[in-house]
């Protein structure tokens, strides 16, 4: 089943173009990063599909009916943590948890069973009687989840769910994100950290100002990144022409040298690593090691992008290719 389909969205403020003709689908059973820096119209997409926004134009589906009919009577079905935590403070756990569970009209023992069920989720039991305010902020974006999770929704959409939180917390929210899948339920999870697309989302879409650069599969995506090796060779020193000779080879895409490291970039289908190291030695180069580099979602991210991003999701660093 199609959870979600969009057709060609686009939306603006003003004059800034927050999604510009975006389309993508996501199935049933699928954790699908979106990520990207901050400003790239993570949180708009995430609005739009919530009817939270009006859109200026585009199609959206959610479990195949558009979004008006969906929201309307599917809205028990989703889901949803808000980026920015949505809780009273003054409140204990449990009476934040009742409150947000009789907006779904859960009451009784079915409203407490669930209350219990979150919170195990989202390891948080202890807490229970605490108020909200004496709680680290990583706790309270547990509680968070915990909120969203009380109507078993069909799907959940995450916003940036780990944002400045202590590593312990992020470790339990991708933990638990891990078993919300294997339980079935579709996940949306937006981020600008790769390696957590990297460690729990099985497709991905890269979106920088409000445009998808990349999107597919995780395994897609990777394939594509895997057609080509990158050899590391460690060396004492190399000559200009030592260099051209391993540029000039059938099959080699790109080398570098920096410090006393080669990196040479050459088509998966050649094997060149002999022919790299005879004509290394034949010149006199002395070879300290050899490796060779994996392909991941960070690598292809920078060969997309042309940058890479921060722990705050800023863009850090451009590249010079
Ligand atoms: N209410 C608004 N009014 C005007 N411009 C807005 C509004 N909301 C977002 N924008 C702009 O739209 C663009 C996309 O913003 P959005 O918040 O969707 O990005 P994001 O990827 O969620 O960023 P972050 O990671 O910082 O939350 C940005 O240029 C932002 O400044």
């Amino acid at each position: 089943m199609t959870v979600l389909e969009i057709k060609n969205l686009v939306k603006r403020y003003g004059n800034v173009l927050a999604l510009d003709n975006l389309s993508l689908t996501i199935k049933e059973g699928e954790v699908f990063g979106l990520l990207g820096p901050n400003g790239a119209g993570k949180t708009t997409f995430i609005n739009c599909i919530l009817g939270l926004t009006n859109i200026d134009r585009g199609e959206i589906y959610i479990f195949e009916k558009p979004l008006n009919k969906a929201l309307k009577e599917l809205k028990s079905q989703i889901g949803i943590v808000p980026q920015e935590i949505s809780l009273y403070s003054n409140l204990t756990v449990y009476e934040n948890l009742s409150f947000f569970g009789s907006l779904y009209n859960l009451s009784g023992k079915l409203l407490k069973e669930r209350i219990e069920f979150a919170l195990e989720f989202v390891q948080m039991q202890d807490s229970i009687k605490k108020q909200v305010k004496n709680l680290s902020g990583g706790m309270k974006r547990r509680i968070n989840i915990a909120a969203a999770l009380l109507n078993s929704p069909k799907l959940l959409i995450m916003d940036e769910p780990t944002v400045g939180i202590d590593i312990y917390s992020r470790k339990l929210i991708l933990e638990s994100v891990q078993k919300l899948a294997q339980s079935g339920i579709t996940i949306i999870y937006t981020t600008h950290y790769i390696e957590e697309v990297d460690r729990i989302c099985t497709s991905v879409a890269f979106i920088n100002k409000g445009t998808i650069i990349e999107y597919g599969s995780k395994e897609f995506l990777l394939k594509k990144l895997s057609d080509t090796n990158i050899i590391r060779i460690k060396l004492s020193k190399i000559l200009d022409e030592v260099l051209t000779k391993i540029k000039n080879l059938d099959g080699v895409e790109s080398v570098a040298f920096t410090g006393d490291e080669l990196t040479v970039s050459v088509e998966k289908s050649k094997n060149l690593i002999k022919e790299i190291v005879e004509t290394l030695s034949q010149d006199g180069c002395e070879i300290l090691s050899i490796s060779y580099e994996k392909p991941t979602m960070e690598k292809l991210y920078f060969a997309v992008m042309g940058y890479t991003i921060d722990e705050k999701g800023e863009i850090v660093h451009e590249s010079s290719s």
